[in-house]
């Protein structure tokens, strides 16, 4: 069969380059080795990790926060089991709904695992050993990624585990280790503290999430340690054995000193690298970096002109986001348009509890670059909405240029900040200053409140209700 564009990969930057493909009327193809459409995210990575951070979430509600609202229950119990049953039931219409839009939008599917024979033609070799080849004139690498591990360490996939592992145990760890505190270690991490495990997370970095502002990482470290999460900068693991049921990590801290954890668990979450196993890449002459990621330039266009590469597999941060936008941007591209990204407004998310949330530059970056620029926090705490609901960690900061009074970047930790960071998104879209947010109204009593504040913090210093 021949199409115009063949897709491989189905997870949301490859799902999303079809549908757009497809709309844009083009006859298209997607191949996905797994029975099931949507990647990592939508099987073993952002859905089923948030259902079980919902259903969680409510229980160590129930335990911790019910009664100061007045309710009494007897002594909450969870079914593990039906925890795990119900955020498979989750992944399987969300998955299933992906199958859906490939249907309605005319998108050939293919199952097996695809493999470049030419720079036009891919192999698609079906679990039973048959296969067939089928013809692109354009080909869009979508393969994503695989959690990465350190060379000394064995993921037994039993009690030395990653993320796929984690969503999927047959019990609640008693003490888990683990080993990476950015997002997935926290926000796994959290799924089981709230459920009663002891959590021990042993971070590289002197700091948990590195990557992200300074004072989002110190608050966010307040606020987890609260919930008793035990957090372990500055230690540099040495090495992780399986003694029978036991995990004994070793780490070094920043003194030199030998620090043994031990417990029954150990997830490793130390990020993830390009999926590219198998599709004989070499076979179309497409170029890989050195850290293993299909180069392309700025139109995701690799060295050979007709393929394409987007989302994990490609530089840039590994969100399920940026990649539906690259889908849509090559997409768009190959119908004539000219499509762009503003890699600076991706936001990034946690979905710990309290969220936390960032778009734009943190104020080591703009420290950095030279710029000069000037910063608004406000506190949850000081808002109506979160003394009514009881959640009254976190913050809004916004940092504006000190010249103009531009946004350049928005940090968030608090309650429902996941969906609050759009509001900073759009803003800085449109390039709005910090007093334009601050003169838009907003709707009393909500979390968002925290944001007009901030941002009038920012640009005249004077908050209302601080
Ligand atoms: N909510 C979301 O958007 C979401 C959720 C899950 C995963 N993801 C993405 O998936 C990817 C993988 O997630 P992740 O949490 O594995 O990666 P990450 O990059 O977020 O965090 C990895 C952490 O491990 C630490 N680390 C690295 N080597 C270490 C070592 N030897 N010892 C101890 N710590 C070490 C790093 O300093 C970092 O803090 C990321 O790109 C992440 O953004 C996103």
């Amino acid at each position: 069969m021949k199409y115009d564009i063949i897709v491989i990969g189905s997870g949301p930057g490859g799902y999303i380059a079809a549908i757009r493909a497809s709309q844009l009327g083009k006859k298209v193809a997607i191949i996905e080795k797994y029975a099931t459409l949507g990647g990592t995210c939508l099987n073993v990575g952002c859905i089923p990790s948030k259902a079980l951070l919902d259903s969680s979430h409510h229980y160590y509600d129930a335990v911790h926060h019910f009664e100061e609202h007045g309710i009494s229950v007897e002594k909450p119990t969870f079914d593990f089991g039906k925890m795990v049953e119900r955020k498979a039931n989750v992944v399987e219409t969300t998955t299933g709904g992906i199958k859906y839009l490939m249907d309605k939008n005319n998108i050939t599917v293919y199952e097996g695992l695809g493999s470049f024979e030419d720079a036009t033609h891919v192999k698609v070799t079906k679990k039973d050993g048959s296969s067939e080849v089928i013809e692109g004139a354009d080909i869009i690498i979508a393969t994503g990624s695989k959690p990465s591990t350190l060379p000394f360490i064995t993921l037994d996939k039993e009690r030395v585990i990653t993320s796929t592992e984690a969503l999927k145990l047959k019990e609640v760890p008693k003490h888990l280790l683990v080993i990476g505190g950015g997002v997935i270690g926290l926000e796994l991490g959290s799924v089981y503290k709230r459920l009663g495990a002891d959590v021990t997370v042993i971070e590289y970095a002197p700091k948990i999430t590195p990557t992200m502002d300074a004072d989002v990482s110190k608050e966010l470290t307040k606020v987890l340690k609260k919930q008793g999460m035990k957090i372990n900068a500055s230690h540099g693991v040495t090495s992780v054995e399986r003694n029978g049921d036991e995990v004994i990590v070793k780490a070094t801290n920043k003194k030199g000193e030998e620090v043994t954890f031990t417990g029954d668990y150990c997830l490793v979450a130390v990020g993830r690298k390009p999926y590219t196993e198998g599709l004989g890449l070499e076979k179309a002459g497409v170029k890989v970096t050195e850290r293993g990621m299909v180069d392309v330039n700025d139109h995701l266009q690799t060295n050979i002109k007709n393929i394409y590469a987007i989302g994990d597999v490609v530089k840039g941060a590994m969100l399920a986001h940026k990649a539906e936008e690259e889908g849509v941007v090559v997409a768009e591209y190959l119908a004539g348009e000219k499509p762009h990204i503003d890699y600076n407004l991706i936001p990034g998310i946690i979905y710990t509890w309290p969220e936390v949330a960032a778009v734009g530059k943190t104020e080591q970056e703009l420290k950095d670059a030279g710029v000069a620029y000037k910063a608004g926090k406000f506190s949850m705490r000081a808002l109506g909405r979160s003394r009514a609901s009881g959640d009254l960690d976190g913050f809004v900061k916004v940092l504006a240029d000190k010249n103009t009074d531009e946004i350049l970047g928005v940090h968030m930790v608090g309650a429902r900040v996941a969906d609050l960071i759009m509001e900073a998104a759009v803003a800085m879209e449109y390039r709005a200053s910090a007093e334009d947010l601050a003169r838009i109204c907003h709707g009393h009593p909500t979390y968002s409140e925290a944001v007009k504040e901030a941002a009038k913090a920012a640009w005249d210093g004077k908050p209302l209700n601080a």
